[in-house]
């Protein structure tokens, strides 16, 4: 959804299906909400579109065809693409305000949960495995094979010491979708051929392609629980120990959640399932190399690993797997027997000695990373939490500080977004997906559609800077309030009205 209308408009049209009573409706509207707000109204608008003057036409064409429908929903009518007739989107005001950037300029990057830059280190350990050392590193009969099977196990010394483990017990693959794949699906289907043990246990919380991987072994048979979180995010430990039934195979419970921050406590996880003797998988995408983790200590039998989320190049991950006391799972790639038979297929030299350093570097400069970034999250949450009706979602104290999470109440998030043009940022799962629901982790947590809707994720990482932090926090205190000027709901709240006070008439 490349353009603001959407956003607003079903913001209007969510608004509008609740129909407000004549008390909520204003004369001289001035903004799309509040025109929904008195909805039924049958009204034509026409609205212009986010200001780049190459593809204005084309934005405004898209952005018809996307919302003819949400306006109709909303008792609108749509005429016009190019907003001559004069009726301008506020929008299109905060816009403007939102290109305080130079022209040709990038926005600040603040989704470090998305996605993390590669460190220039890494990509200068790379380079020469895209030119002069192009041996595959599984030719054991000459010294191009050698030489490039040499970088592979070094850098896999790098990932295996980053989280305490043996290097055999490092297995490549593609990222941490992957692994998470190799591991659920893995363990289950190796095990679940003796018919005794048939179920799984995860959390509500997950990634998608955890949840997904468990979807499919439902399909196959097994039984899956999705524990429900707590309204601070993390886990209930009795409620999972309840869980755990004779034929459960394998707890699945992410380290660090990629929307919200929470850190799950996976060493009473890992105890839990050691005594238990149920294998114990955590996805910690989100956390190797920001937290220290050492899979013995935790009792950790599977770990899922990606190398872009830690400066790495795309494309690659790794998992973990225990060899004592051994885990067995079935390959998901069958082939020539790499990397232990687990994950057939040639390696690609260059993404895993890039990985490796990666991996390296986090291990060296974890604490002075980690210091630097709470510093800079503590001045971005005060900040934030500084403003009225604002909340961070997640536990306070167990979070990884990279990962700020905040509503904005009375503000639709993905509008926000789109009015921080300037910020590269995300609002968890829903306005970066097709999908437009909420994100599921924050309903996980209780909140509601309305809190869920208003919520952005902060993501801090190694080479954001204070002066960027302090630009974020300028421009996302100016335009909340710019959105909560225009909303009629705000108006009500500053004239103290109680808004579950409010009856919504359907009609
Ligand atoms: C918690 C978590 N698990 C898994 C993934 C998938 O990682 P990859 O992109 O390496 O497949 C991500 C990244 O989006 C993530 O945040
Ligand atoms: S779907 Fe994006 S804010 Fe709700």
């Amino acid at each position: 959804m490349a353009n603001i209308a959407p956003s607003v408009l079903r913001q209007a049209s969510r608004l509008a299906s609740k129909s407000a009573i004549s008390s909520v409706s204003r004369s001289g509207a001035r903004s799309l909400s509040r025109v929904a707000i008195q909805s039924n109204v049958p009204a034509t608008r026409t609205y212009v579109t986010q200001s780049r003057p190459d593809n204005a036409q084309v934005q405004a064409e898209t952005a018809i065809r996307l919302d003819k429908k949400e306006f109709e929903k909303a008792g609108l009518t749509v005429s016009g693409q190019d907003g001559s007739s004069g009726h301008v989107s506020p929008m299109a005001d905060v816009l403007s305000q939102a290109t305080m950037m130079d022209e040709g300029q990038r926005p600040i990057y603040l989704d470090m949960q998305a996605t993390t830059p590669l460190d220039p280190r890494v990509l200068d350990a790379m380079l020469p495995f895209y030119t002069g050392v192009y041996g595959n590193p599984h030719s054991r009969t000459h010294a191009y094979g050698w030489e490039s099977e040499k970088a592979v196990e070094d850098a896999r010394q790098h990932i295996a010491d980053l989280i305490g483990a043996d290097p055999k017990e490092i297995i490549f693959t593609s990222g941490a979708t992957e692994s998470n794949n190799m591991s659920i699906k893995g363990v289950a289907r190796f095990f679940g051929r003796s018919g005794k043990k048939k179920h799984i246990i995860t959390s509500q919380t997950e990634h998608k392609c955890v949840l997904d991987s468990c979807r499919h072994l439902q399909d196959e048979g097994f039984e899956v629980t999705y524990l429900p979180v707590q309204s601070n995010g993390l886990i209930d430990l009795k409620l999972l120990e309840e869980s755990i039934r004779p034929d459960t195979v394998l707890i699945s419970i992410m380290a660090v959640n990629n929307e919200i921050g929470v850190i799950q406590p996976l060493a009473e996880i890992g105890k839990l399932c050691r005594a238990k003797k149920v294998f114990f998988h955590t996805d910690a995408a989100q956390a190797v190399g920001k937290l220290s983790l050492d899979v013995n200590e935790m009792n950790i039998d599977l770990m899922s690993i990606s190398s872009h989320k830690i400066y790495g190049p795309k494309g690659i991950g790794a998992c973990f797997v225990r060899r004592r006391p051994r885990v067995r799972l079935d390959p998901i790639i069958s082939g020539g027997g790499q990397e232990r038979g687990l994950r057939s297929g040639t390696l690609a030299p260059a993404l895993v000695v890039g990985f490796g350093e990666a991996c390296r570097i986090a291990k060296e400069e974890m604490e002075y990373d980690s210091k630097r970034i709470k510093f800079l999250s503590d001045r971005l949450l005060n900040g934030l939490l500084s403003m009225e009706h604002t909340q961070q979602n997640g536990d306070h104290e167990h979070f990884y500080p990279g990962c700020v999470n905040v509503s904005f109440a009375y503000v639709e998030g993905e509008s926000l977004l789109m009015a921080l043009k300037d910020i590269a940022l995300s609002s968890g799962s829903a306005c970066t997906s097709a999908s437009l629901e909420p994100s599921y982790v924050l309903r996980a947590l209780g909140n509601s559609d309305e809190s869920a809707h208003s919520s952005i994720r902060f993501g801090i990482g190694r080479f954001t800077t204070e002066q960027e932090i302090d630009y974020v926090l300028k421009a996302v205190t100016q335009r909340v309030g710019f959105l909560r000027e225009l909303s009629p709901l705000w108006e009500l709240v500053q004239e103290g009205v109680d808004l579950n006070t409010i009856e919504w008439s359907q009609h």
